[in-house]
């Protein structure tokens, strides 16, 4: 690889502060890793003295990689990659030890005392009612930004709408309860050590000593603590180098804060800024749309991605009728494909995947996916679906009766199940209701309505039961009554359903319904072992990473961008707004030589609207 001038430059600086500007395959990460080696092998500095901070594991797993297989040969440098978090972890470990304290990390979900199963019991105790995920991960994502920013929860309240009762009681009991049982978060592992090395000079002046270069990859996404604990380390030599690119921040929400670069200069008068702006990933048609597209935000560097690359195929943009002409169109793509590796399907939402997932195992086209957490398989909708079906197909079975009688037509009662439980009947639990004294004409009624429609659904193929629990059994209407206090819009709840007629349209017969669903699950678990597949991944996920050939599905607005970032620009916030079209860019400048974009313009047989961006795209292109 024959280096730029631009990256000799940065690869040479030794001493002092550097921040490295750069755009999407402009060799960020090549330039970290030389410039490590020119460290080591020309500059005579001990590997052990370098700290190499990257944004993840995979990533500072991933950069070792790359060196070893550069410099792995020459020399057997034990070069060291962390994460900011492993860092401050040593620091933490080291101030406990020092101090007799003791401070246990609470996030291992495998445990008894873990950080989701306290935030569930406080949310509980306070709100007297069960937390959704999305209302934990909209807790867990405002505790991260308020511990990030160095800011306090009214702080964040005023500045944010948090559709969360009580927040400021559960934030505080959630701090108290941790501080009272020596117990630490991810969060709390960079607000403590920020703490330590302000407040412990020995232990300051220990790591000063022992890291004299300070090396910071993706450089946009590093919140305002870490660059804190960075500043406070480098100080006084300010050995230093930043690398990054503003217009990859895609963390905003979790604390990212790219504000920091554009203060490099005040902060570091004698600063050095290398610019680099040369993509050598990419094909010039997706470098130069790329380039027009990104320039319409305004919170940013300006900076111009070029390419010596040669043009290779336009970007294609492809509107399809569905959600089921989309798979179509992929499958039929695909399976004209070999190189399996080098292929990426991308999306939003983490939900995305579920429909692919489906599509590809029946084409028998391997697949790898990036983030494990699809959380569909184990979704309370997905749960009461089968409980209908288990329900219908052995109608005595009170305990399943009992979980979903109230999500469905027939105005049950709490009192009426614990009557029937005191029957001890192994029989329908319809018959045991129509047993009750004295129950009037509406109920019996009703009972007898239900009682039929059970046994219609018990001869029913899951996809016809899908809809028929839905709409005859009254399941659409309590989703409809009760999702916005579940913190689901009924979008979202609908998307699930429609993924799981989809699986039930391919199976015949319960059982195989039952199955497919474990199978599914069990595929999505074990993919992280696929070497040769598609990837799947969100755009968050993708980030670093780079393939021939990537399609970005799902391209509706509200959906990407979504329906808030909307919200908010309407009333002239134009931040979320910016971070939507920069996860855009990210995902765009994934690609090396094909990038298609697909979107569809129906769903549940209402007209939808292509992703905005993908208007700006045409209007770019054409
Ligand atoms: N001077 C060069 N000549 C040829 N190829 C290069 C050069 N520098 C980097 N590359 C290649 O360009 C691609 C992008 O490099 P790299 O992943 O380091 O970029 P990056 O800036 O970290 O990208 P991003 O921020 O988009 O993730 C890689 O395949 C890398 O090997």
């Amino acid at each position: 690889m024959n280096l730029s001038k631009e990256q000799q430059q940065a690869i040479s600086h030794v001493k002092g502060p550097a921040l490295v500007l750069a755009v999407p395959g402009a060799g960020k990460t090549t330039v970290l890793i030389h410039r490590t080696a020119n460290l080591i092998l020309n500059e005579g500095v001990s590997p052990q003295k370098i700290l190499s901070v990257t944004f993840s594991r995979a990533s500072a797993k991933d950069m070792k990689g790359r060196f070893n297989s550069i410099y792995g040969d020459i020399t057997n440098i034990p070069v060291h990659f962390s994460t900011i978090h492993s860092f401050s972890y040593g620091v933490i470990r080291e101030y406990a030890y020092k101090n007799r304290k003791q401070y246990t990390l609470i996030e291992d979900m495998n445990k008894e005392i873990n950080k989701v199963q306290i935030l569930r019991n406080i949310y509980l105790s306070i709100n007297k009612e069960h937390i959704t995920e999305e209302k934990l991960e909209s807790i867990i994502n405002s505790i991260g930004y308020i511990k990030n920013m160095l800011i306090g929860p009214e702080e964040y309240l005023s500045q944010f709408k948090l559709d969360i009762s009580n927040f400021l009681e559960i934030f505080h009991t959630y701090e108290s309860y941790k501080k009272n049982n020596h117990l630490i978060d991810f969060d709390d592992m960079l607000t403590l050590a920020l703490k330590i090395l302000r407040e412990d000079k020995y232990l300051l002046e220990k790591y000063r000593k022992k890291y004299e270069y300070i090396q910071v990859d993706e450089g946009q996404d590093t919140s305002k603590v870490q660059l804190e604990i960075i500043k406070i380390l480098a100080h006084p030599k300010n050995n230093l180098f930043i690398v990054a690119d503003d217009d990859q921040s895609i963390y905003g929400f979790r604390g990212a804060y790219p504000k920091g670069l554009f203060e490099f200069n005040k902060i570091y008068g004698n600063g050095k800024i290398f610019f680099m702006e040369e993509n050598y990933r990419s094909s010039k048609n997706i470098v130069s749309v790329s380039n027009k597209f990104i320039k319409k935000n305004t919170l940013r560097f300006n900076k111009n991605i070029f390419t010596k690359n040669q043009y290779f195929e336009p970007i294609k943009i492809v509107k399809v009728k569905d959600l089921e002409e989309e798979y179509r169109y992929l499958m039929e793509e695909l399976i004209n494909i070999n190189d399996y590796a080098n292929t990426a399907i991308l999306y939003r939402n983490n939900l995305s995947a579920i429909g692919i997932i489906e599509c590809l195992e029946r084409n028998s086209i391997p697949f790898y996916i990036k983030d494990i957490n699809v959380k569909f398989f184990d979704h309370w909708l997905v749960q009461d679906i089968v409980d209908f079906f288990q329900l219908a197909n052995d109608s005595s079975n009170i305990a399943i009766f009992e979980k979903i009688y109230y999500k469905m037509n027939g105005f049950i009662s709490k009192k009426q199940i614990n009557y029937i439980k005191t029957l001890y009947i192994k029989e329908s639990v319809f018959d045991s209701l129509l047993s009750i004294p004295g129950l009037n004409e509406f109920y019996r009624k009703n009972v007898l309505e239900l009682k039929l429609n059970f046994k219609k659904l018990s001869m029913m193929n899951p996809y016809e039961g899908i809809s028929f629990i839905e709409k005859s059994l009254g399941y659409g209407d309590y989703l409809k009554e009760s999702h916005m206090r579940f913190g689901y819009t009924m979008d979202s709840l609908k998307t699930i359903l429609n993924y799981l007629r989809m699986i039930a349209s391919n199976t015949e017969g319960l059982k195989k319904f039952f199955t497919r669903l474990k199978y599914l699950e069990y595929l999505c678990n074990q993919s992280k072992n696929t070497k040769e597949g598609i990837t799947l991944s969100t755009i968050h996920s993708a980030k670093g990473l780079e393939f021939n050939r990537v399609y970005i599905i799902d391209l509706i607005d509200g959906d990407f961008p979504t329906s808030s970032s909307i919200d908010a620009f309407k009333k002239g916030n134009i931040g979320a707004m910016e971070e939507e079209r920069r996860l855009f860019y990210v995902g765009m400048t994934r690609a090396k030589k094909y990038l298609t974009l697909i979107t569809y313009l129906n769903k549940d047989s209402k007209k939808t609207n292509p992703s905005r961006f993908l208007l700006d795209l045409e209007a770019i292109c054409n």
